[in-house]
């Protein structure tokens, strides 16, 4: 079983090998079979593979330590569907066609079977109307907030259908964009009130169901939408109560919306009591997006209406002290340091603002768009600070650690699989973000579906395959030497460079960083992607994560080097590095450290090396001087 930490993946030959093949094989298996007319499944059999899956399934933990890697095929995108759903024409399983993309069609079909769980995908059973049945498969985003999607419903519309081979060479319909998925609700359908849809709402929340009270409410709006009685007490106690809701699976959008949409603006008392706890809702979930003026306004307007409330106070006074942050880069960095570690919680997102101001992007001749300084900063000083967008701690329930095949070259990677889910997810759940994180560097841009989906009216609609690959080029690890990934918006535009002029620092989620020499206004930031020593190992690394060759003064010196004399130096560097590990202190330590010093130096050639840092001394000049102490 191969096994990985975050950058590197200990594979065989032969596992490599092996790996390659299979990859390879089901690509020319699909592709032989594209468009040949789909063969009859039967029911029967396809029940008993559910019941042996499940059975299997057992036997292979959901969540598995870092050792049992699963490993998927990457690099062959298709766009999702983005036409209105009314406009798609229906189909029967009957006429699917192998290894097609069934472009401007939905099916309809009704779960028959359970939902058997693996690691990357889920799959149950699926029939038509006609009776006849298939496999349908979710591939990794196959969780809606810790539900399984297939689970959460018994109808669903599938729209453009891809049917093609799972893993085992059997026929599959295969949803990869969530938003191909569509869990049909009868509430409608079955001529209930709204009133009834509120209660079975709230029963729902009190079973902490919160994706069922969701639904519930929206059945709801949607029923009174269709009766035009949008001014009563229901609509306003529906938008309320799906904002709350809203807030709790980090539907911030749609929070904010649903608590200003249920504002009565009645002069009753019980309107005015249930208006301050819509701006309540409105104003946190504009906090929790980082719009503090927003928040501000929504938590002056709460106390507005309910003076004697005191957390409305704390409220405003903690967002003015954000404003302040973003506004002027002055944070009590003591405190949030200590507060994060009083949490019981070592994820914990840090309660900051984003200071910005000092930045800003623009093209960098040969690797795209970089970020620049807009004033003078000195060293040491701060040049921003970024929230998170998102971050997948290593120990948290969703992390996932993954291989990936890479079709486009041939590579196989490790991958933050957890995060490319989180960062889906977290675009569906809230729109108003994806138009920033779709801009963000990847090899594979498919064509704009936003606007599209807006011009349709569909909900959010996420390429997860052009995701993929902005994580797979922007992601960083907040705790080094584990597997925790993130990323952050605005850091992600931040180019590489081995003689960087800027470190970072973590406070939670807090990415803090600082200027280590001085920047002129105008200056481009950069930060070392990579700290290897090892020219070899530093370039392998940097072309199979971020598919570039750096070409900076070090790197431009470094690969003038022969092959010999860089073996040389990293058998050195190796020998160097074992006695600074055994922790000798002796006088035979010390003249033994000081001659490896000599002999590192000597690799290096003076001349073309003149004015640039030897980072193979590094460590071992650190502990002579350490040593000299002593
Ligand atoms: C985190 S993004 C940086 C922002 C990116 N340049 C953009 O246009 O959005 C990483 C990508 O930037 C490019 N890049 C970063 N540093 C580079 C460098 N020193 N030389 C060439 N390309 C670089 C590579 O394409 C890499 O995959």
């Amino acid at each position: 079983m191969p096994s990985s930490n975050r950058n590197t993946i200990y594979l065989t030959p032969e596992e490599d090998a092996r790996l390659r093949k299979n990859f390879k094989d089901r690509i020319q298996t699909r592709r032989e079979l594209s468009g040949q007319p789909r063969e009859p499944s039967d029911l029967k059999t396809l029940r008993s593979q559910v019941i042996y899956a499940d059975l299997m399934s057992d036997m292979q933990p959901q969540s598995g330590g870092q050792d049992a890697i699963v490993a998927y095929a990457v690099g062959d995108p298709y766009p999702p569907c983005v036409d209105a759903v009314e406009d798609l024409e229906p189909m029967g399983l009957g006429e699917l066609r192998m290894e097609t993309h069934h472009r401007e069609r939905v099916l309809i079909v009704k779960r028959v079977t359970p939902v058997v769980r693996l690691k990357v995908c889920s799959w149950t059973v699926v029939q038509d109307e006609s009776g006849d049945a298939e496999r349908l498969e979710v591939v990794l985003h196959k969780e809606d907030h810790g539900k399984d999607i297939l689970e959460s419903g018994e109808m669903f519309r599938v729209l453009e259908p891809y049917f093609t081979v799972g893993e085992q060479g059997e026929p599959t319909l295969r949803v990869d964009h969530p938003s191909d998925l569509v869990v049909v609700h009868t509430d409608r359908a079955m001529a209930k009130t709204a009133e009834r849809c509120k209660e079975e709402g709230n029963a729902a929340l009190k079973q902490q169901n919160l994706l069922l009270a969701h639904a519930k409410y929206t059945s709801g709006l949607e029923i009174v939408q269709d009766s035009g009685t949008t001014k009563e007490d229901i609509t306003f106690d529906l938008y309320r109560n799906r904002a709350h809701v809203n807030l709790r699976i980090h539907r911030l959008d749609e929070a904010k919306t649903d608590a200003l949409a249920s504002l009565t603006n009645l002069p009753y008392q019980k309107h005015i009591e249930l208006d301050s706890k819509a701006y309540f809702r409105a104003g946190t979930a504009a906090y929790q997006l980082g719009e503090y003026q927003e928040a501000k306004r929504c938590f002056q307007e709460q106390k507005r209406l309910n003076p004697a409330n005191k957390d409305a106070t704390a409220r405003i006074r903690k967002t003015e002290q954000r404003i302040h942050e973003e506004e002027t880069g002055s944070y009590n960095f003591k405190k949030l340091k200590a507060s994060l570690l009083l949490s019981s919680r070592r994820e914990i997102a840090a309660d900051a603002a984003c200071f910005t101001r000092n930045v800003f992007i623009k093209a960098s001749p040969g690797r795209g768009r970089g970020l620049f300084a807009k004033s003078n900063i000195e060293a040491g000083e701060l040049i921003m600070c970024e929230k998170s967008f998102c971050v997948v701690w290593e120990n948290e329930q969703q992390a996932l650690t993954s291989m990936t095949y890479d079709f486009r070259d041939d590579r196989i990677r490790v991958f933050p699989a957890g995060l490319c889910r989180a960062v889906v997810r977290r675009l569906l759940d809230n729109p108003s973000q994806v138009g920033r994180a779709m801009d963000l560097y990847g090899d594979y841009r498919g064509p704009d579906v936003e606007q599209q989906r807006l011009k349709n009216k569909r909900e959010a609609v996420i390429d997860v395959f052009q995701v993929h690959d902005i994580v797979a080029r922007n992601a960083f690890g907040p705790e080094p030497g584990t597997s925790s990934a993130g990323l952050w918006m605005l850091a992600s535009y931040i180019n590489h460079s081995c003689l960087p002029n800027s470190e970072k620092e973590y406070i939670g989620d807090l990415m803090v960083l600082r200027a280590t020499r001085p920047i002129a206004a105008g200056e481009e930031i950069t930060h070392a992607y990579d700290l290897s020593s090892d020219y070899d190992a530093r370039m392998e690394t940097l072309m199979r994560t971020w598919g570039f060759r750096c070409d900076c003064k070090f790197c431009v010196a470094e690969k003038k080097d022969s092959a010999a004399v860089r073996k040389r130096r990293r058998d050195l560097e190796r020998e160097a590095s074992a006695l600074v590990e055994k922790g000798e202190t002796g006088r035979l330590a010390v003249v033994k450290a000081k001659r490896l010093a000599r002999e590192i130096e000597g690799t290096f050639d003076e001349e073309r090396y003149s004015g640039l840092p030897r980072m193979a001394l590094m460590r071992i000049q650190k502990w002579i001087v350490e040593a000299g102490k002593k």
